[in-house]
């Protein structure tokens, strides 16, 4: 595959997004794109996080995984004390440092937790959420609520809740958020910024399907952990726009189109290895791809962006997607279909589900 980063500036457009016959929108072809074709480059996430476990080895700005190179891990890193991100080369640091702390603007961790006693009474029902109590209100209401509890706390150091016992997955989510909440500050300081072009901006974002209810309505305890991680951001990040996190607003907007429009920062292993997952990422402009079970796009990571690509000859008005499970010969509808509704929340519409579907119908008829 060729090296190219971007295409938009080079071809004119081959898409268009559009709504789709079974709801919401999808992306169209809107002349035939033979096989190989580059459609779409995504040459930057908006919000990226390489999981903490892999930071040594995953390059902060490049996703170079150091296992490819031949080393264990990289050894040049910010200049920042404490925690620390990792590069592959120094220009890849200084292209980092150039995007986070723009204008000196700084974000830090500015104090530790310094206690585990737990969350406010307050928020402790959000811990015993069941399916039933799950609604657009009751979300909206527990965060209101958070936003009551840590304001009040804000006021008066002597009267802090303490803090709860993060997950390693909920850190890497706050390292996530943050990515975004420095995105967006960094574009509003600075709007001609090259990350505005190759990221997108704050409102793309914003249109991108919300996520929230959907999953909070399939696992209750994801509402309390997100206010986790907003309350962990809250209290021991110091960001210079500090507005940004004053209210839940803007985290819960990166928290609601977390799930379900990211993509797995994957090691570039050849497609017959087996690839590890280093991380996830927020691609604006990928995420309007819907799945089908017989894909006529396939990704392929380029650097710290993704690159969409057509396996075959597509017609003009034929639907562009990827897969989002393992749709192989032998991956059953049944599975395929559990594994969508379970962990993407939709019954797939695709045309290889409806006809496989009708033959075990037939089957089971006959039978
Ligand atoms: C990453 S978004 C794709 C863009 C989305 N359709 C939109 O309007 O923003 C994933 C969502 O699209 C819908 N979707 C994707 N593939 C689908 C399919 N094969 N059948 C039904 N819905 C699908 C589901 O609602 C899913 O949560």
């Amino acid at each position: 595959m060729g090296a190219v980063e971007h295409i938009d500036d080079v071809v004119p457009p081959q898409y268009e997004i559009r709504a789709t016959r079974y709801g919401g929108r999808g992306v169209f072809a809107l002349r035939p794109i033979p096989k190989d074709t580059l459609v779409l480059a995504c040459a930057a996430p908006y919000a990226s996080v390489v999981f903490r476990k892999f930071k040594r080895e995953v390059c902060g700005w490049c996703f170079a995984y150091s296992f490819e190179s031949g080393k264990n891990k990289w050894s040049i890193r910010n200049g920042d004390g404490g925690g620390g991100t990792w590069f592959c080369m120094d220009e890849c640091r200084e292209s980092w440092k150039i995007v986070t702390q723009a204008n000196k603007r700084k974000v830090s961790c500015d104090r530790k937790p310094s206690s585990n006693s737990g969350a406010s009474p307050m928020l402790e029902h959000l811990d015993n959420l069941k399916e039933g109590d799950v609604t657009p209100e009751a979300i909206s209401h527990g965060w209101k609520v958070a936003e009551k509890v840590f304001f009040e706390e804000a006021k008066s150091v002597a009267g802090s809740w303490g803090v709860e016992v993060m997950s390693e997955f909920e850190m890497d989510t706050v390292r996530f958020v943050l990515n975004g909440l420095i995105t967006r500050a960094i574009q509003e300081i600075s709007p001609s910024t090259s990350s505005a072009a190759t990221a997108g901006v704050w409102d793309d974002l914003l249109s991108l399907q919300d996520n929230e209810y959907a999953l909070i309505r399939s696992k209750p305890y994801i509402l309390a952990s997100r206010i986790r991680i907003y309350g962990f951001i809250k209290r021991f990040v110091q960001l210079a726009r500090s507005e940004l996190v004053s209210t839940p607003e803007t985290v819960r907007a990166i928290l609601a189109r977390d799930h379900g429009n990211v993509f797995g920062i994957w090691d570039t292993a050849p497609d017959d290895e087996e690839s590890e997952m280093l991380g996830w990422g927020l691609y604006v402009s990928g995420s309007y791809f819907n799945h089908d079970c017989s894909p006529n796009l396939k990704k392929r990571r380029h650097k710290r962006g993704i690159n969409f690509y057509t396996t075959h000859d597509v017609n003009a008005d034929e639907e562009l997607c990827i897969s989002y499970v393992d749709v192989c010969p032998g991956a059953s509808v049944i599975n395929r279909k559990t594994a969508l509704e379970n962990d993407w929340f939709f019954v797939c519409q695709c045309a290889r589900c409806a006809r496989e579907s009708n033959v075990e119908i037939d089957l089971c008829i006959r039978d």
